[in-house]
């Protein structure tokens, strides 16, 4: 990195089955990076699963890791776009099998399904997935739903708002435009979540891998969430960025243990801006 500009982007491969955690943690809010003295910002995290073995590989590794969360699920759990491959050695029903899995883990991604990892890489490089809102990931009536490159159809049906895949899900929740105090108590939430576990009038215990967000005060401020492990982030969203992103927000939580009262209790904190 001493020589400036030498390179255009870096991608780093994790060796076979590796939480992306720990280093996206590293690379996200490490001072020295965040500073920009390395001229290094963290884009986003890519997980490419197999479309033979991923969901094979997903039962095994959950089922040797009962107490925790098998390496494969964190990687799907922790990632901004999942790519499908091999989608052209299964058939559909297996396809639509492995991709409603990936969905019920991680409902904040994209998925593309791909062969031999052909990708338009605008989909993957560029995608500013720690600094921007989420993207809006429709599903079709039963949750499922794959992008590809030529999906620019609209979708209707309101996505179901909670999955769940062996204790591994997401949440979602929408919320219309937060006073100060809304913030404020949305704040302290996540901080309960990320470094207690706890949520208010919640008794079991919740484990966040990832969490993103958009949402507005009543001031027309925008604000992004962004969360790994047990870091967190609410930045203001810059003007110019801040361009087509709707009043609208949204909070989407990735780990486990995320119940309905879980729900209930962030619910709770937005209430009188739920949508
Ligand atoms: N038919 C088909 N073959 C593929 C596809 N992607 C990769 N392959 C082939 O599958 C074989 C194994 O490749 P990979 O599965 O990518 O290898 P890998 O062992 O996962 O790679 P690492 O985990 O990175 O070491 C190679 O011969 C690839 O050319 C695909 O989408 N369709």
């Amino acid at each position: 990195m001493q020589k400036k500009g030498a390179f255009d982007y870096i991608l780093l491969e994790t060796t076979g089955l590796a939480d992306p955690g720990p280093i996206a943690s590293m690379f996200w809010l490490n001072e020295e990076y965040a500073t920009g003295l390395a001229d290094i910002v963290l884009d986003g995290v890519v997980c490419v699963v197999d479309a033979v073995f991923g969901q094979k590989q997903m039962e095994e590794d959950h089922a040797t890791d009962d107490l925790h969360i098998g390496e494969s699920i964190r990687q799907i759990a922790g990632s901004d776009v999942v790519l499908l491959n091999k989608a052209d050695l299964v058939e559909p029903e297996v396809l639509a099998g492995t991709e409603a899995l990936i969905r019920q883990i991680n409902a904040a991604a994209p998925i593309y399904k791909t062969v031999k990892g052909e990708i338009n890489l605008k989909h993957i490089i560029g995608i500013s997935a720690f600094r921007l809102p989420p993207p809006d990931v429709s599903t079709n009536t039963n949750g499922t739903h794959v992008h590809t490159d030529d999906c620019d159809h609209s979708h209707d049906s309101r996505p179901p708002t909670h999955y769940e895949v062996k204790g591994i899900s997401s949440l979602q929740v929408a919320c219309s435009a937060l006073d100060q105090s809304h913030l404020d108590k949305l704040d302290e939430w996540i901080r309960n979540a990320l470094w207690e576990n706890r949520v208010e009038d919640v008794d079991s215990e919740v484990q966040i891998l990832r969490c993103k967000g958009a949402f507005t005060s009543q001031k027309g401020v925008h604000y992004v969430l962004q969360g790994v492990r047990n870091m967190y982030e609410i930045s203001e969203l810059p003007a110019t960025d801040s361009i087509g992103v709707p009043d609208t927000g949204k909070i989407i939580l990735i780990g486990k243990g995320l119940t309905d009262p879980v729900r209930k209790s962030l619910e709770a904190v937005l209430v009188g801006s739920i949508v």
